[in-house]
């Protein structure tokens, strides 16, 4: 049995630089058309000639061959201004700008620390149909890690669409019931990518027989109401939920240590992961629009030609990529996939 679904793209990507980056770029290259390229880098992609730069680095580690297509963004901080955003983006270097709350995540220390503090930026964007990314948690060390993404919601997105109702926003990487009704109750110009690991795994994969820091990321995996909640959205065929991996590799000397890094490389068996969901939900039909179809239509963006081809045969996922300290740990190691990728 074979599966053909046009080709699709990732809303949301971390591809790191240097030598991590000729790492783990092909693998996403392999899979994917275009991706959403993440600014997240030290220092933190917040110019447009940063972003051409960085792209062209990318371009440089891409496969012979590979007609790969990365889409930039900017890093939102509190001194970014509109005409900058704006001019960026009339020029092509970025297509969306990020914002993360400082001290959210990973390289998030640069961030926005108010999102009163870029209001202008905001009224720019949503007067020119910019895409804002958003990684949608409160920082405030006295609310529960774990419900970080719901009060993010109630404080900061509501507020902020009520002031900007035609801003286009998506709320990155999805992780809980809250985040999936306020998505619903939104207008169209609000979506949500979800990544592999937020179908697949609820908090218990964070203790199962001991820590484990492969399942560690941000936003944190949730009960199991919560990933069921993401997991019937992301299925449903409603074009508000698309695929997004937040592919986000760390060497084993960050990922395992006395302060691990949050994050999970998940770009290797991307779409055999996210087949598998939608195959256990039985609604094979429907991954074609949550991976190929709904993130151009939100982003304005043409549909890929061609297609990929999936086949229903098991695929054993290695336990490590690499040796040593730099390692990649790749998101499910060690467990077999029903799907393998061909082509
Ligand atoms: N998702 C993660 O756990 N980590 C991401 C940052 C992010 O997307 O929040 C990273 O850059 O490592
Ligand atoms: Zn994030
Ligand atoms: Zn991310």
């Amino acid at each position: 049995m074979q599966l053909t679904i046009r080709r699709p793209d990732d809303w949301h990507l971390h591809l790191r630089d240097g030598a991590m980056l000729e790492r783990v770029a092909p693998y996403t290259a392999r899979q994917f058309k275009r991706a959403i390229i993440m600014p997240n880098l030290s220092p933190p992609v917040t110019t447009a000639q940063a972003a051409r730069d960085y792209k062209s680095r990318i371009m440089a580690a891409l496969p012979e061959g590979s007609d790969f297509e990365p889409l930039m963004t900017a890093y939102l901080t509190d001194e970014t201004l509109p005409e900058q955003i704006a001019t960026g983006h009339a020029d092509g270097s970025w297509v969306a700008a990020k914002l993360y709350p400082a001290g959210a995540t990973t390289n998030s220390a640069l961030g926005v620390t108010d999102i009163a503090n870029i209001r202008a930026v905001l009224a720019e964007m949503e007067k020119i149909g910019m895409v804002l990314c958003v990684h949608g948690e409160v920082t405030d060390p006295a609310i529960d890690v774990f419900d970080r993404e719901a009060v993010f919601i109630d404080k900061v997105l509501i507020p902020t669409l009520a002031d900007f109702p035609g801003l286009k926003v998506v709320f990155e990487h999805i992780t809980t019931k809250d985040g999936v009704d306020f998505v619903m109750a939104a207008g169209e110009n609000v979506a949500a990518t979800v990544t592999p690991q937020h179908l697949m795994l609820n908090r218990n994969a964070l203790f199962e027989s001991g820590l484990r820091p492969h399942a560690y990321c941000l936003p944190v995996v949730k009960r199991e109401e919560h990933r069921l909640a993401v997991r019937e959205a992301a299925t449903s065929g409603n074009p508000k939920f698309f695929l997004g991996t937040d592919s986000a590799p760390h060497p084993m000397s960050g990922k395992v240590s006395d302060c691990g890094c949050a994050g999970i490389f998940n770009a290797p068996y991307a779409l055999e992961a996210y087949a598998q969901v939608f195959e256990e939900e039985g609604v094979l039909d429907r991954l074609e629009g949550f991976a190929s179809e709904h993130g151009p239509a939100f982003y304005d963006l043409p549909l890929n030609e061609g297609t990929v081809t999936l086949s229903r045969a098991p695929t054993l996922v290695e336990d490590v990529i690499g040796e040593g300290a730099d390692a990649l740990t790749p998101f499910l190691a060690g467990q077999t996939l029903g799907w393998h990728f061909t082509e």
